[in-house]
């Protein structure tokens, strides 16, 4: 049992006497669907015998019967509330405890968790209120439509409650599969929402970086991902129906087949016959398909959101001691198996099928013709987008089980837009290495090449940004770089990073990174990038050549034509061809 589940169970049985009452008055609440098929035949065999006045007093008693129902509904109320409040409380309770500590742990605060953990708290208290008030009256409702019925006509009785249990049987079956699903878009929406938190958080720097369209985009995929979910869940929950139908409605078509049978020698009178029918039709059907829809629906809504808030009672593993060194200690073995990515439901794979090992202190250059797909590899490569199917693995870890701190100090992605924020050059390049001192910044600064600059400027005390040193495109990329570079990432992807540095700087950059402990995976715009990588991967459409430079030189035509664009065009990488996929 989830600890999510085993709370809110612990706080209902701390007012076990408020359940005894709910119970009690439901039974007195569900009198009018218990006495309702036996009055109705009173009358009509008191009417068919021409018996006026006694007719309309059985009717008149299931009038009084329904008074009596609705007085036990309007008294059950405050029950109701002194159960799911006090559970509500002590969710919250929880639920809180388990996000400061985990906070506290991580050292950070996260808004958007928060929100979440209280959205889903007031989730549970309503589903746990509408399950208490509903599903409990119609599962009442359902007893009392039996035992009514085996009173009239026992053999009705024993038919119905047979399909109702093996619809219900039936139903029970089905829910492992609902939950799953259902917690599937539980996660993909709150994936939406962290999504949406981070891009609106930090709007400010997504627009300085120019980076509108690609936020959008990582926005929308996981859009997509949730209505995909959401429809196939829809289409498994409309499995629903044939339950109801066979608990619900083939008995009353069994009742009225057989009524000329029921009716013969006396079995049943007409009266009895249509108070079976109406037990069947007006109490036991709308009951179960209200029972098989709403457990269905706000039941695996409850479950879900339980054993989600649960997790939160308990939280993951600081990712620290021990997720962090054994994270680093193997972060040169980053792979890939059976990667599959598509923007958009019907649109066809970017990536598909692809399988990928990068070693410790390798070095890969991705190149292929321009809208390939190397940007979303390099995406997945780095948890940024999450593949529709295969994995991407870390150390043999999946991206998606290592705690997002740990992945977003292990993998670092440098884009082609280098960000750079007004500030100093040692805030800039000392952006993700907090606590390093000059010595190390200067150092990642030179490394790759922007000591010149440093010298030229005030040193690591230049201000850049409005106000500050204009720098070019390329001065620009070097600072993005530097900043990398001095960072604790072990793997680092280049996605066309040094496009605006000459050659030979482009060179000193990605030496300066070759070098660095870790591995390194460069999208190159140049020949002599790939050339330089230990390997190269080819992406060609619907396939992936993976090789030395010379392997690919000399078997992979592909890839000769490629470089020999290169090698004519100076760096003009080809347009993908419409007809390649
Ligand atoms: N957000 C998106 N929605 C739909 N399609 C997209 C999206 N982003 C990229 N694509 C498409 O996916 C394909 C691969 O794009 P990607 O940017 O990964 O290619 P690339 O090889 O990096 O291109 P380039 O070399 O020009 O940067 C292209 O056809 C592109 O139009």
């Amino acid at each position: 049992m989830s600890p999510g589940t085993a709370l809110l169970l612990g706080a209902m049985r701390e007012h076990r006497p408020a359940l005894a009452r709910l119970a009690a008055w439901s039974a007195v609440e569900a009198v009018p669907a218990l006495v309702s098929g036996l009055l109705l035949a009173a009358a009509t065999d008191h009417f068919i015998a021409g018996r006026l006045w006694t007719g309309l007093g059985a009717l008149g008693l299931l009038l009084t019967a329904s008074l009596v129902g609705v007085t036990a509904t309007r008294r059950l109320f405050p029950y109701l509330t002194a159960i799911v409040e006090p559970v509500r409380d002590a969710l919250l309770t929880a639920a809180v405890t388990g996000a400061v500590a985990s906070a506290a742990r991580a050292g950070t605060g996260d808004a958007s968790a928060v929100a979440r953990l209280t959205g889903q708290v007031q989730s549970v208290r309503n589903l746990l209120f509408a399950l208490l008030r509903t599903v409990r009256q119609i599962a009442f409702t359902v007893l009392a439509a039996l035992v009514g019925l085996a009173l009239l006509a026992p053999l009705a009785a024993a038919i119905s409650a047979a399909a109702v249990a093996l619809a219900l049987g039936l139903f029970a079956l089905v829910l492992p599969g609902l939950a799953r699903r259902h917690r599937a878009v539980l996660l993909a929406g709150e994936d939406v929402a962290a999504e949406a938190g981070t891009v609106l958080h930090g709007a400010r720097d997504v627009i300085a970086g120019g980076a509108t369209d690609r936020a959008a985009r990582d926005v929308d995929v996981r859009v997509h991902a949730e209505a995909r979910l959401t429809r196939v869940l829809a289409r498994v929950f409309a499995s629903r129906h044939l339950l109801v139908f066979l608990g619900g409605q083939l008995p009353v078509v069994a009742v009225l087949a057989a009524s000329p049978w029921l009716l013969r020698d006396g079995r049943l009178s007409p009266g009895e016959v249509v108070g079976a029918v109406a037990y069947l039709s007006v109490s036991l059907e709308p009951a179960l398909r209200g029972v098989i829809g709403l457990l269905g629906g706000w039941g695996l809504d409850l479950y879900v959101n339980l054993t989600r808030l649960g997790e939160t009672f308990a939280p993951e593993a600081a990712p620290s001691q021990e997720d962090g060194p054994a994270v680093r200690a193997a972060t040169g073995g980053l792979s890939a198996r059976g990667l599959t990515f598509a923007y958009g439901e019907r649109a066809a794979p970017v990536v598909d099928g692809l399988d990928l090992d990068v070693g410790e202190g390798g070095h890969l250059a991705i190149v292929g013709a321009s809208g390939i797909g190397k940007s979303t590899l390099a995406d997945l490569l780095c948890g940024l987008l999450t593949p529709r199917r295969g994995r991407v693995l870390l150390a043999g870890r999946d991206l998606r089980t290592i705690p997002d701190a740990v992945l977003r100090r292990t993998i670092a992605l440098i884009p082609q837009e280098a960000y750079v924020f007004t500030g100093t050059l040692a805030e800039n390049i000392g952006q993700l290495a907090p606590g390093a001192d000059e010595t190390a910044l200067r150092r990642a600064a030179e490394a790759v090449g922007l000591g010149a600059l440093l010298d030229r400027a005030d040193g690591l005390s230049t201000r850049v940004g409005t106000g500050g040193l204009e720098l070019s495109a390329g001065e620009r990329q070097l600072v993005a770089l530097a900043r990398v570079h001095a960072s604790p990432a072990r793997i680092v992807i280049l996605d066309e990073a040094t496009c605006h540095l000459d050659p030979r700087a482009e060179e000193r950059a990605e030496n300066a990174f070759a070098e660095r402990p870790g591995a390194l995976v460069v999208i190159a715009h140049r020949i002599s990038s790939a050339r330089r990588a230990d390997r190269v991967l080819l992406l060609d459409g619907t396939r992936a050549h993976v090789g030395t430079d010379a392997e690919l030189g000399a078997n992979c035509p592909p890839y000769a034509t490629l470089t020999g664009f290169w090698d004519e065009g100076a760096g003009i990488t080809p347009v993908r061809s419409t007809s390649g996929r």
